[in-house]
Order: C-alpha cells, then structure tokens, then sequence
C-alpha cells in the first residue's frame, strides 16, 4: 500500500433529486460561504434558506439529469491523475473528499487514516483560491487535525492554487481554441470567460485573491491561444441580496449584444469539471439571455474535466510540491 496520498478537494453536488435539500443546507451551514452575524443562528438560517431554495435548484438540477455530474468526474479525475503518477514512477494512491456532499472529506479522512498514509498532498480542484472554496476545505482540515491527535502523524501539504501552472493554461488554451473553430468565422468571435462570482466583501474586506487570480488566469490564456479575439470576463451564480463582484454574466451578453456582437464563445474559468454552472447556468439560462438580446450564435468550450495535458500537469504539481523525482 501506498504511503503517499492526494486529496482532491471538490464542492460536491447533489447525486439525486432528494439530495438538493441537505446539500444546499450543508452549503449554507458554513459560515465561509454565507456569514450569519450570530453564530447560533446559522444552522437555522441555513435550514430556512436551504428549503426555500430547494424548488429552484432541483428544477436546474432536473435540467441536466436530475444529479451533479460533479461525484462522477471528479472520481474519474482521480483515476486518470492516478494513472499519469504510475506513468512517471510513482505508487500514490487518490482520495476525493467533498465539502457539501457524498463522498465527504470526513469519509476520505478515515480512509486516509486506515490506510496508513503518511504524506498527503492536499489538492483543491479550484485554480484560483476563495476563502468560501479551498480555503474553507482548508479550514475543515484543520479543524479535524486539531480534534484527531492520531493524525499528527500524517503530513499535509497544501496546494493553495494553481491559476498560473503552465499545463492549466495550455489546456484552456486549447479548449478556448476548440471552440472558436466551430464558428463560421473564429477571429469575429467574442470570447466571454465567466467566473462563479463570490460576495463584493470577500475581495475588498477580507482580502480574497480570486478575483486578482482569475483576472490573471484570464490574461494567461489570451497570450496562450495567441488569436486577436476581442475578450471580456464576467461573473455569474449570484445567491441573495448582497452585491457580488461585476460585471455579472448576465449583464455583460446584453451589454455585448447592444455593442453589436453576434457571435459569442462562453468559457467557463473557474470550474475546471462540467456542472451545473456550465451544464444548466451556462448551456440553458444564459443562452437564452444571448438569443433574446440578438446573439444566435452563441457557444461554450468545454470544461477541462480530464483533457490529458491538464491532468498530465496536476500529477507534475503533486511531484514538485512532494520533492520527489520521477522517472
Ligand atoms: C470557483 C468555484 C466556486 C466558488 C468561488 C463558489 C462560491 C460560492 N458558491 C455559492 C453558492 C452555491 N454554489 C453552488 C454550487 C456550486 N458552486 C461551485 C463552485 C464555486 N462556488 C460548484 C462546483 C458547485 C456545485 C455544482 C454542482 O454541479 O452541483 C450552489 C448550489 C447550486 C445552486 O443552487 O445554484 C450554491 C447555492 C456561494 C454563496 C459562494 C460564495 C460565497
Ligand atoms: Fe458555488
Ligand atoms: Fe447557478
């Protein structure tokens, strides 16, 4: 058995239509993605919120399904990084832990622990770090290291983001690249990179570096594709009153519509697996947006789920960050 292991670290999302409920309670329930004041109100406010929000989102989960793909990707994620490792030498067994659903970072943990790892590198599926996405996976680590002294005995090593790794880049490169040649006229195409927003405070308050990340993920993949494209990026799956970072998707097609652009690719930026934001926000609500504002050709890359020189370079990230050699 394996000593070394890597943890991928992922949101979760629903299997089925019965799970939408607890997921979203759990989601609500952390206080790194919604910040109730006071603290003994935010398991009921998470209850309350949860169930009014349950009918919308399992109409957009029923949209693509009935379920996340997410669980599915991710362990195939996980298979193909454990394969590219083998490749270059090395025996590192994958493990998957979710922060809101099935299969949970607790379970991954006791899994860890069983199989007697003791050096784990701890992997974020998000490129760009937000205190309410890694950092809170982060956080919950911490918080189980701190209760379990039998972990102690196992080493972390925390990838806290990877925006700029080459490989990344290279392979949105090539999504992007893939998706204008379906256009009748690529270098006419407007290229809008839309990012899951998160709350205006997380950046200016407390100091959240996902927008400065994904603004530079943004530039990376321009040079990298090398095409004259004119680009903008915007940010979408706004939740509740409070205001979010601009511009929001929505706004930013009508805009675009009215400058006269007809001809538009979608791509995803800060989810690198294809769900619900990009299967049913993406694909459904915001081609409806672009159609009713005038753009009739609108088209998305495709999420980089396990594109080979991707994942080729997140087993090149687990090496370097073990200081080990391949072969
Ligand atoms: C970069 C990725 C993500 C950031 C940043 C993020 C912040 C964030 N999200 C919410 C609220 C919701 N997110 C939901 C689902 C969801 N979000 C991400 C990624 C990021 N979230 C993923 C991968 C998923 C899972 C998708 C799936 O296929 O199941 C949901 C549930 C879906 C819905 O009802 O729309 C909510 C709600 C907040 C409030 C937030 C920052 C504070
Ligand atoms: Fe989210
Ligand atoms: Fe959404």
């Amino acid at each position: 058995m394996a000593e070394v292991g890597v943890l991928l670290l992922n949101l979760g999302g629903p299997d089925k239509q019965e799970d939408v409920r607890p997921f979203l309670y759990n989601l609500f329930a952390d206080p790194e993605i919604i910040r109730i004041p006071v603290p003994p109100l935010q398991k009921p406010l998470a209850w309350l919120i949860s169930t009014l929000r349950a009918p919308k989102s399992r109409k957009n989960y029923q949209a693509i399904g009935g379920g996340s793909p997410l669980r599915a990707i991710t362990n195939q994620q996980g298979r193909v990084l454990k394969k590219a490792l083998a490749a270059r030498g090395l025996d590192i067994e994958i493990y998957v832990g979710m922060r809101y659903w099935h299969p949970f970072t607790e379970e991954a943990v006791r899994k860890i622990k069983a199989d007697g790892i003791r050096r784990l590198v701890l992997l974020p599926l998000y490129p760009q770090y937000s205190i309410s996405t890694s950092g809170s996976s982060f956080k919950l680590l911490d918080q189980m290291w701190a209760r379990d002294p039998s972990l102690k005995a196992i080493e972390r090593i925390a990838i806290n983001s990877w925006y700029s790794r080459p490989g990344y880049i290279r392979a949105m490169g090539e999504r992007v690249r893939e998706g204008l040649d379906k256009f009748d006229n690529p270098d006419g195409v407007h290229i809008l990179f839309s990012a899951h927003g998160v709350p205006r405070t997380y950046v200016d308050q407390d100091g959240d570096p996902y927008q400065r990340q994904t603004e530079e993920t943004v530039d990376l993949v321009m040079q990298a594709l090398g095409r004259p494209n004119a680009h903008s990026l915007a940010y979408q799956s706004r939740v509740g009153p409070v205001e979010w970072l601009k511009p929001y998707t929505e706004d930013t097609i009508n805009a675009l519509a009215q400058q006269g652009v007809r001809s538009l690719l979608a791509v995803p930026v800060s989810f690198i697996s294809e769900h619900i934001e990009t299967l049913q926000e993406i694909e459904i609500e915001y081609r409806e947006v672009a159609e009713a504002a005038g753009i009739h050709d609108f088209r998305r890359a495709k999420a980089l789920n396990v594109n080979k020189t991707f994942i080729d370079d997140l087993a090149e990230m687990v090496i370097e960050n073990l200081g080990v050699y391949s072969r």
